[in-house]
């Protein structure tokens, strides 16, 4: 295991570019910039010779009473598991191996005694046709304590397998190059992913498009890099042709825009995975804890006609068509003397402002006119502006004509008692988020590009070198060139290709034993 990771912190610049660091290093051939080899491969070469590498098993379906549970075990010694372990027919372990990637009936028996253990189904993956790229075992057996613990144990008993941790398999599998980093937390993040939006986010990530994406940009500033080199070896006007530079200028250029693009998505990936914290707020009994609890279907906040009966914060997490919200119900604001009041109005005006998104909720009786304007009261001073959706309650308390009196964008007209305008007001106030986050059908090349805060931290490294080498003189070609280089390399740690040993540590650290 810790012997795979040193392998990568081992090859940090041939993975990025096939030669070691350093300016005089960088005179060779211009052509050989064009990596084509993934590094991947080279790791998997790497990981497959090591020989100490341990055989390891989990359950990797939930502990539980349920029809099926499924054991998986991968590593060098699974074919000797198999033998010991599976028994189809009369003997145990055939001397013929079974035909890989297929379900086989079978007992699990226990190794060396022979006792049933359980029947059910046995599948062998032959590496690297596998999860892990390892050869895979995986007992589909009954799920219930006694059982799984029986086979656990029994595995436990050869020499050659140890239990797994927590995401070892997933480990494994970015070791063995069957998964870059962006797929990994991908997967934990389809894992967890609680709707609809964070399962298609997840699940482009898993699929490697995420991947390709930052190999694209990668591979583009290899390209720019690799006319730098041309210019190093060459030298313009001489072998090669005219405006050399001046290309990889305009690409660096168009490179740098891309990357500002997405660093300005509104943080919609992050906020896809974390899920939109939206604030409900305004004055003392407008209706605030009346909605969360129509939101959440349930009575999770005190509702009473006493102003000020919410004083903390109350937090829900909701699913809003499709979307993931952490909703907080606040303190109704007004000027107060009462201590334990005004810190929850001081807390509400805080979730206010590090809200993403926030609904300012007044009752239309008490909604003040001059002439045509509408006035808001002073306590929402410093927290509305033009991002704020508004919801006008209590429309049954007021003739109809009075709710037409409201024009501002981003509102709507409802009675929480009576349900009067809930529907519309729902529908309508998902699609704004819907649009707010850009999520109308996303298709790959729409799928946020940033769903870690990491990913924003490698690209804006990435955008300064790039930056830094628009500002290098143009006749200081090998400081250009290294410039390229560090913005490639820092490209490359998103995917996981280069010095990532404290990267891997956090990204596997919530992973659960058996994936
Ligand atoms: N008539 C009428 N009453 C409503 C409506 N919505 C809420 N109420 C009532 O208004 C009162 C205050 O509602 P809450 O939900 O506690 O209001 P709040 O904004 O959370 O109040 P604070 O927590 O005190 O700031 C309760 O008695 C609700 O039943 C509505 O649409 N029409
Ligand atoms: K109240
Ligand atoms: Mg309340």
């Amino acid at each position: 295991m810790q012997l795979g990771i040193r392998s990568i912190k081992a090859r940090p610049t041939t993975a990025i570019l096939p030669f070691p660091s350093g300016i005089l290093s960088l005179h060779r051939c211009a052509a050989s910039v064009h990596c084509p080899v993934p590094l991947h491969r080279n790791i998997a070469s790497v990981v497959r010779s090591d020989a100490q590498r341990a055989t390891i098993y989990a359950l990797s379906t939930p502990h539980g009473k349920a029809g099926v549970g499924v054991v998986r075990v991968s590593g060098p010694d699974v074919v000797e598991v198999w033998r010991q372990m599976v028994k189809r027919g009369k003997k145990i372990g055939q001397d013929q191996l079974p035909e890989p990637w297929k379900m086989h009936r079978c007992d699990i028996v226990n190794p060396g005694k022979g006792d049933l253990l359980d029947n059910g189904m046995a599948v062998l993956f032959r590496a690297p046709r596998s999860f892990t790229t390892e050869d895979v075992l995986e007992l589909h057996i009954h799920s219930g304590h006694a059982i799984i613990s029986s086979v656990l144990r029994a595995l436990g008993e050869l020499p050659f397998c140890r239990p797994a941790e927590p995401g070892e398999f997933t480990r494994r599998a970015f070791m063995g190059g069957r998964l870059d980093l962006t797929q990994v937390e991908g997967l934990k993040d389809l894992i967890d992913a609680d709707t609809e939006s964070q399962r298609r986010i997840a699940l482009n990530a898993v699929g490697g498009s995420m991947r390709e994406r930052y190999d694209n940009i990668r591979q583009e500033i290899i390209k720019c890099l690799a006319f730098m080199e041309a210019l190093i070896d060459f030298g313009e006007g001489e072998d090669i042709e005219d405006g050399v530079y001046e290309q990889a200028r305009q690409r660096v250029l168009d490179l740098c825009t891309t990357i500002q693009g997405h660093l300005h998505d509104k943080r919609r990936g992050e906020i896809m995975r974390s899920g939109i914290r939206l604030a409900i707020f305004g004055p003392p009994n407008a209706g605030k804890s009346s909605l969360l609890n129509f939101l959440a279907q349930r009575e999770a906040a005190i509702v009473t006609p006493v102003p000020g009966t919410t004083r903390d914060i109350l937090e829900l997490s909701l699913d809003i068509g499709g979307l993931p919200v952490i909703i907080s119900d606040t303190a109704g604001l007004r000027a107060t003397t009462d201590l334990v009041e005004s810190i929850g109005i001081e807390r509400a005006r805080n979730a206010v402002q590090g809200a993403d998104i926030s609904l300012c909720v007044l009752s239309l009786s008490d909604i003040v006119f001059s002439g045509k304007k509408m006035v808001l009261p002073s306590s929402l001073d410093g927290l509305v502006n033009e991002n704020t959706f508004y919801l006008f309650n209590k429309a049954d308390l007021v003739p109809p004509e009075h709710a037409q009196l409201v024009q501002v964008r981003k509102a709507w007209v409802t009675s929480l008692n009576t349900g009067q305008g809930t529907t519309e007001f729902l529908a309508q106030f998902s699609e704004a988020l819907r649009s707010n986050y850009d999520l109308g059908d996303a298709n790959n090349s729409q799928a946020p590009l940033i769903t870690h805060a990491r990913h924003r931290a490698h690209l804006e490294t990435a955008l300064d070198f790039l930056k830094a080498f628009l500002e290098t003189p143009s006749e200081e070609v090998v400081l250009g060139a290294e410039e390229l280089r560090y913005a490639a390399q820092a490209i490359g740690k998103v995917s996981g290709l280069i010095d990532v040993e404290d990267i891997l540590d956090s990204v596997f650290r919530d992973f659960c034993i058996g994936k």
